[in-house]
């Protein structure tokens, strides 16, 4: 949007949040993890505004509670001209976030924080992440142009639970990242009816997912790079360690009930049980790893056989066996030792109902997912909702497989 008698700018961003549908725990053993994002999505507006006052960046972020406000002029002061990594000559492009000097850049934001809130180190710590990869991105992106900075609001929402894996961080990164660029896009294009009604390119959304990418490293120190791609090209991504998640452009619309089992869990303990498991018995767990990556494998082409939309019987057979590859799954887990007395609860409530159901992420607790096949009469998803919701669960239906970044119009 663009109100032409201020020239200022309204962005508007959508990103989704993602599950793992299989592969994982088998990922950490180099085998396939595929990931598809989930119809729960994150939003950001910014807003540029005219302010009387100093300018200013106001941050509204209440999904982690947080209202801020950084001055512009001593962010641009401190933090722009974003360095390039040691070795490389030029100028840094926020077009190459790949090529920033990233230690370097977040040291700088980090200092730039202690000075600006003396309270910093006391804040908890999900605020510390926004405020540390709000200032990176947008330092990073905008400092690298000669671009003058107005006054701007920036409100963050989100359908999702934060730090339960279904992607809150990288669904965050995306849109913020998206939205930064859109309004570079857009002050820097003299005809501006050109970009309004355009969607993001492949490259664009590349280097999105590259800035988000720099942000999850922010957040989790070593990312695998599956949560960024998927939430930023949708749909349905495939992933080996050590090689770049490839995006399968698929038409997925699958229905779910997501579970959540209310159990905390920690990923790191359960990454850990699995070595342990693995290390009493190679052999048997090995081969279990094994039968996870074909069940990674076949399940990817049933569901390209699926998106591809042949007759109604067809895809009743692809729903069924799709249905018994989550069981599949959720039992070889469940050999592996990340189950949990909940997760099998609402297992086998699904399963009283003739659907399936396996955990998604980590397991020992987290999100169940129950596979409703478009054949599933409204009476069953109901009762079975009622049934989980009466057992103490929080159950949201919801789709999987839909559409990454998207400008808000
Ligand atoms: N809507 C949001 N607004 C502000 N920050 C967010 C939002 N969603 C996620 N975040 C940031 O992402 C972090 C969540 O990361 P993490 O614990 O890995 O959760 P998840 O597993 O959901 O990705 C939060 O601590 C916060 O810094
Ligand atoms: C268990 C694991 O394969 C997935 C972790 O999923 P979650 O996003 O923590 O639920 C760990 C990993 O891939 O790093």
């Amino acid at each position: 949007m663009f109100n032409g008698m201020d020239n200022l700018y309204t962005v508007s961003v959508s990103a989704p949040g993602k599950v793992i549908l299989h592969g994982e725990h088998a990922v950490v053993y180099g085998k396939t993890a595929i990931a598809v994002s989930l119809g729960m999505r994150s939003s950001i507006v910014i807003k540029e505004i005219n302010s009387a006052k100093e300018p200013a960046v106001y941050i509204h972020m209440p999904s982690v509670d947080l209202q801020e406000v950084i001055p512009l002029a001593p962010t641009v002061k401190a933090l722009f001209r974003p360095q390039l990594l040691p070795g490389i000559t030029g100028k840094f492009s926020w077009r190459l976030p790949d090529k920033l000097d990233h230690d370097l850049h977040l040291k700088r934001v980090e200092e730039f924080l202690h000075i600006i809130k003396p309270n910093f180190d006391n804040l908890p710590s999900n605020q510390k992440n926004s405020l540390r990869s709000f200032l990176y991105m947008f330092a990073g992106i905008f400092g690298s142009t000669n671009m003058p900075v107005k006054s701007m609001d920036i409100s963050m929402g989100s359908e999702l639970t934060i730090g339960a894996g279904t992607g809150s961080s990288a669904s965050f990164a995306v849109c913020l990242a998206g939205a930064l660029i859109q309004l570079l896009k857009l002050k820097s294009s003299s005809n501006y009816d050109a970009f309004y009604d355009e969607d993001f390119t492949m490259t664009e959304k590349e280097t999105i997912s590259e800035w988000a990418y720099n942000c999850e490293k922010i957040m989790h120190g070593t990312p695998s790079g599956i949560d960024n791609a998927i939430c930023t090209f949708g749909s349905l991504v495939s992933f080996k360690k050590g090689t770049k998640p490839r995006p399968i452009d698929v038409r997925l619309n699958l229905r779910i009930l997501l579970v959540d089992t209310r159990v905390s869990r920690e990923t790191r303990a359960l990454v850990m049980k699995v070595a342990s498991v693995r290390q009493r018995n190679p052999a048997a767990t090995d081969h279990i790893l094994e039968a996870c990556d074909h069940v990674a494998s076949t399940a990817t082409q049933v569901l390209v056989k699926l998106s591809s939309g042949k007759c109604e019987s067809d895809s009743e057979a692809e729903y069924q066996h799709l249905a018994e590859l989550w069981d599949m799954n959720h039992w070889l887990l469940g050999a592996l030792g990340v189950s949990h007395p909940a997760l099998e609860t609402i297992r086998a409530a699904a399963r009283a109902r003739g659907l399936a159901c396996k955990l998604t992420g980590a397991g020992g607790g987290g999100y169940a997912m129950v596979l409703i096949p478009p054949s599933t009469p409204r009476a069953t998803v109901d009762s079975l909702s009622g049934q989980l919701l009466e057992l103490g669960f929080r159950v949201t239906e919801t789709r999987l497989g839909g559409p990454g970044i998207s400008l808000e119009m």
